[in-house]
Parts: C-alpha cells; sequence; structure tokens
C-alpha cells in the first residue's frame, strides 16, 4: 500500500495509521506519501522515455526542503519564481543546472542570485524584463540563458485565477509579437537564446488545450528557424489536472503521447514544469473535530484547521474530498466543515456528509499541493506540522510553529 486509503476502517498512510500519527505529531498536519511522490516524478519521466527531456518539477506546489531533496535524488530540475525557491532548492541539494526561473517581477537582486548560481534558464515574460538581465548579467560579465514565455491564447478552461495563458492574463509575450522580442533579445550582447516556454494555466483535465498551445509554440519555433534563431528546449510548463473529486484527468503517459506527434523530427529537449500533478494526490491535510455545532440554516464541523492552513477552498472554492480518519456506525449528517479562523469564507468543505462527533479526525484529501506553501499565519494562527511516512516509518519534516516564531523578527519600540 503507497497511498491513502481506508483498510478496516482506519485510514492508512503507507503502512501507518494516520490516527496514530495524529496523536504522535498534532493536528492540524501535513501528511506525504513518500512512494506516492516518488511514483508521480517517475511517471512523468518514464512518459518521455528516449526523448531528451527535462522534469522540472514546480516547487510552488510544495517546497518543503525534505521534498525538494527527495525530488533532487531522483534528478528532477526545478521550476522557480523567486529568490526564495531557489535558495531552497539549492539548501535542499538540488542542481542549479537544471532550474528554469518563471514570473512576470524578477528583480535585479534575484537574476544576480539565479546567474551566479548557474540556473539552465531565465522563462522571460517581458521586453522590460529583457533589458534588466541583459543588464544584470553584463555586469557580472556574463551571459543568461533565455526563453521567452509565451502567451498563446489558449482557454485551458480551467478556474479563471489560475488560467495563464489567456491574452488577458499577465503572463508571458504575445505570440504575436514573439518574432520581434526573439529578434530584440538576439540583438542584446549578454543574452544567449535557449529556449521558448509558456504555461496555460493549472488544473487542467483535457490534452486539447496543451496541444493546442504546443501547435503555436512550434509555428513560432519554425519562424525563428527560418530567421536564423535556432532554439534548444522548448518548456511546456505545468498544469496536468488531478483528480480531487470526479474529474479524470488524463495520466502523465496519455499528457506526454499527446504531445509528442507535434514535436515531430524537431531537435528540441523538452521540459514539463509539473507540480500539482506529482504532489497534489500524494498528501493530506489530518484535522479533528473541535465541535459540532447546530445552526439555525445548517449544521457546522468546527475543526483545528481553517483557511489560514488549506486556502483553496477559500479563495477558489475549490472541493476536496474530507473523510472520517476513523469510520464509524454512527448516524451520518451533513456539515459544513469550518476553521476558528474569523472569517465566513473560512471553510473546508461546504455540505459534506461525515458521520463525526468532538474529538474525531478528518482527512482532507488531495492537500499535498498548494497546501502548505499557500498557508500563512492570519488570526496569529502557527502553521502546521510536515511529516513523511515511508513505508511503516514517519519523518517529522517541519515541526509545528512555536506561539514565539510568530513575532520572529519584530521589534519594539524603543
Ligand atoms: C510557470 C509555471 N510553471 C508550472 C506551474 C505548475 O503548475 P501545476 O501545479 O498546475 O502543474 C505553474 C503554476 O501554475 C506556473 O505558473
Ligand atoms: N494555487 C493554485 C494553483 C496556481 C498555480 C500557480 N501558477 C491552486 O491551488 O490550485
Amino acid at each position: 500500500m503507497d497511498y491513502f486509503n481506508h483498510h478496516q476502517g482506519r485510514l492508512m498512510a503507507e503502512q501507518l495509521d494516520v490516527a496514530e500519527l495524529a496523536t504522535e505529531f498534532g493536528t492540524p498536519c501535513y501528511l506525504y506519501s513518500q512512494a506516492t511522490i516518488e511514483r508521480h516524478w517517475r511517471a512523468f519521466s518514464d512518459a518521455m522515455g528516449e526523448r531528451p527531456h527535462l522534469i522540472c518539477y514546480a516547487v510552488k506546489a510544495n517546497s518543503n526542503l525534505a521534498i525538494l531533496n527527495l525530488m533532487a535524488r531522483m534528478g528532477s530540475g526545478f521550476d522557480i519564481v523567486s529568490g526564495g525557491e531557489l535558495a531552497r532548492v539549492i539548501a535542499a541539494g538540488g542542481d542549479p543546472a537544471k532550474v528554469v526561473f518563471s514570473g512576470v517581477g524578477k528583480t535585479a537582486a534575484e537574476m544576480r542570485q539565479a546567474l551566479e548560481a548557474g540556473i539552465h534558464c531565465f522563462n522571460v515574460e517581458s521586453e522590460p524584463e529583457l533589458d534588466r538581465l541583459n543588464a544584470v548579467a553584463g555586469a557580472l560579465g556574463k551571459r543568461a540563458p533565455v526563453s521567452l514565455r509565451i502567451n498563446p491564447d489558449i482557454d485551458a478552461k480551467t478556474h479563471p485565477y489560475i488560467s495563464t495563458g489567456l491574452k488577458q492574463n499577465k503572463f508571458g509575450i504575445p505570440a504575436t509579437k514573439a518574432l520581434a522580442a526573439y529578434q530584440y533579445a538576439a540583438s542584446l550582447p549578454n543574452l544567449r537564446i535557449t529556449g521558448m516556454d509558456c504555461h496555460i494555466g493549472s488544473q487542467l483535465t483535457e490534452t486539447q488545450p496543451f496541444v493546442e498551445a504546443l501547435e503555436r509554440l512550434l509555428a513560432l519555433v519554425d519562424a525563428l528557424s527560418e530567421c536564423g534563431i535556432e532554439l534548444e528546449h522548448l518548456d511546456l510548463g505545468g498544469g496536468l489536472g488531478v483528480s480531487y473529486g470526479d474529474e479524470i484527468p488524463p495520466s502523465p503517459a496519455e499528457y506526454v503521447a499527446a504531445l509528442l506527434p507535434s514535436l515531430g523530427e524537431r531537435q528540441l529537449t523538452l521540459v514539463l514544469e509539473p507540480g500539482r500533478a506529482i504532489m497534489a494526490n500524494a498528501g493530506i491535510l489530518v484535522t479533528q473535530v473541535e465541535f459540532l455545532k447546530q445552526g439555525e440554516d445548517r449544521d457546522f464541523a468546527i475543526v483545528d484547521a481553517a483557511m489560514n492552513d488549506l486556502l483553496r477552498p477559500a479563495l477558489y472554492q475549490a472541493e476536496q474530498q474530507i473523510v472520517e480518519v476513523v469510520k464509524s456506525d454512527r448516524a451520518t449528517a451533513n456539515y459544513d466543515v469550518v476553521g476558528p479562523v474569523c472569517e465566513t469564507g473560512d471553510f473546508l468543505g461546504k455540505d459534506r456528509t461525515l458521520a463525526i462527533s468532538q474529538g474525531d479526525l478528518l482527512a482532507v484529501r488531495g492537500a499535498g499541493a498548494y497546501g502548505f506553501t499557500m498557508s500563512s499565519n492570519y488570526n496569529s494562527r502557527p502553521r502546521a506540522a510536515e511529516v513523511m511516512v515511508s513505508g511503516d516509518s514517519a519523518h517529522l519534516i517541519r515541526k509545528r510553529e512555536t506561539l514565539e516564531q510568530l513575532w520572529q523578527g519584530e521589534q519594539l519600540l524603543p
């Protein structure tokens, strides 16, 4: 068993009993399955077969050092969006030469940091960013490897907040301006053009928008080639969705198989930046029921995890399954599962049928990606512990914050 499944009515994390782990580590607590992370990462890498490729795990999905280290040991590259993420990758033993740096607002300091580390390339998102990178690289006596992020104007058919490849989104350079932008980049002395990239959105459950984006990019690759600009790699970003409920997204193998025919004979290294597809279903958030409260309109299960621990339901109305950690034959009722934060938007799930009483444990599934990394200290709540399960052992990979850590770095006025 290498997943989170009920066995004789008790939720197991690989071979360990989740209720016992909750007693040991406290709640709320994120639990991850090492075997699941490894299996998901390999699914991408295996799908590529002999084709030259680089899997750059999107660090924003889950940036715990132990998880980055696990990926680094499998040979993963990394997609980063800040100097902080680069520092984490390096601290975790990741190879900077396999790092791609995305994001619309890279600062000069972040560019210097990445050039000194020797990253694989900058995914540049605008002309002014080209100018800044050229200046920073020149001052360091280096040539910066550059890919231009193209906005292909494709509808990814996902939540509007995580759709990134439409012309009204802030991301990338419009496909219509791409040739001019490449020619401009080629004229700058401290840049070296190496690739092209896009990322059209997250939680995509069909292959067709990816294939459309790829075809738009390939038309540009060919047009550049005619102008004498040859690229080494093509990066299609991340975005492959997962099943949080009824969705049936393509597997990594199906997704890659859908992409390869369009590439044809072109000798481009294919780069992918998956985040969610590797991490989401490799993690759960375990929480305890503090109170059951009967309202006039509905019943509430008030739990010890809140929107500060898992923001996705509040931010995107995301629906993630919530299950009892220990099944019982108690009567079921419908509850809004809510946290202690002082916001009506603080819920983990609405109208969920559960058989629970005070003190019981619940697990929110699909919490391994964009769970801990989007957590905050709102309401001065310490951030949850993170635990990695591997077979029949569990390792604390991030301690729960102490109350004192909540004001670290703050000073009283003299
Ligand atoms: C540039 C870039 N690459 C990769 C990802 C990872 O996306 P996902 O977690 O959907 O695979 C994102 C986030 O959506 C992103 O913005
Ligand atoms: N944070 C989003 C995904 C955004 C990906 C970042 N480009 C989520 O939880 O679904």
